[in-house]
């Protein structure tokens, strides 16, 4: 039987996925604490996991090293790999957003500076406006940026809007819905079809029901 190789991202997304793959009968061996180790083999046959940065996933199975892969959509958006979009997994949730200091009115007499970690999803958007705009990407803590000067607006996920509150900032427009995806590498789809569908049917299951 041939192996499907699974890129799961690490962090927040990579406990639900775990626990989703969990109901649908795909099993990741309990890790313990401190566990640093990145493979896992499912209690299922034919199933191999791997821990990846989020941000990753895409390029995993964009080249073949993972067969599938659990992926933010808005990480499809800003890096657009050339890969299947299998399922849209409603998990992961959130939507991405232009926020900006309360009562920030856009002058659009002059360059719109934007603080952000998603600079092609950032300037897509700001291109069909029409909008002249300088990115300033940064890695993180993203709503720093207006508050300290140094960015007008930021263009960042948004869940709760917790985040935004307790810095005194405000969203102003929504970008894009975001959710995670099944995504698949092209090649693998061909010629490990009958494995990788079982396993999206599973989670198609799955997600389903959370809908
Ligand atoms: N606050 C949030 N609520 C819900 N989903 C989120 C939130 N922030 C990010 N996500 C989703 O979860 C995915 C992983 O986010 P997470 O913050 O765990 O990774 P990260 O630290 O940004 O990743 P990396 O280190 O690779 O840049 C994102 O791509 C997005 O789709
Ligand atoms: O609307 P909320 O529920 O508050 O969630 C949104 C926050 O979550 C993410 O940050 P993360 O925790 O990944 O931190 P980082 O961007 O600083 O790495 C995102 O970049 C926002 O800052």
């Amino acid at each position: 039987m041939k192996t499907v190789n699974i890129a799961l991202p690490k962090g927040r997304l990579g406990e639900k996925v775990l626990n989703m793959l969990d109901q649908a009968g795909f099993s990741c061996p309990e890790t313990k604490e401190n566990d640093r180790r990145l493979i896992f083999e499912s209690e299922q046959a034919g199933i191999r996991y791997f821990w990846v940065k989020p941000s990753d996933v895409a390029i995993y199975v964009e080249r073949g090293a993972a067969d599938i892969g659990i992926a933010g959509k808005d990480i499809l958006l800003e890096y657009k790999p050339d890969v299947y979009e299998l399922l849209d997994l409603n998990i992961g949730v959130c939507r991405m957003a232009v926020a900006a200091k309360k009562g920030f009115r856009d002058h659009t007499d002059r360059t719109l500076r934007v603080a952000t970690k998603f600079p092609n999803i950032a300037r897509e958007f700001y291109e069909k406006k029409g909008r002249d705009i300088d990115i300033i990407k940064l890695n993180g803590s993203i709503e720093l940026a207006p508050i300290l000067d140094l960015s007008d607006v930021i263009v960042d996920i948004v869940e709760t809007g917790t985040t935004l509150k307790e810095n005194d900032l405000e969203p102003t427009e929504t970008v894009v819905p975001v959710s995670a995806r099944l995504v698949c590498n092209k090649a693998s789809f061909k010629f490990k079809n009958s494995q990788i569908k079982k396993v999206m049917n599973a989670l198609k299951v799955q997600c389903e029901e959370t809908r």
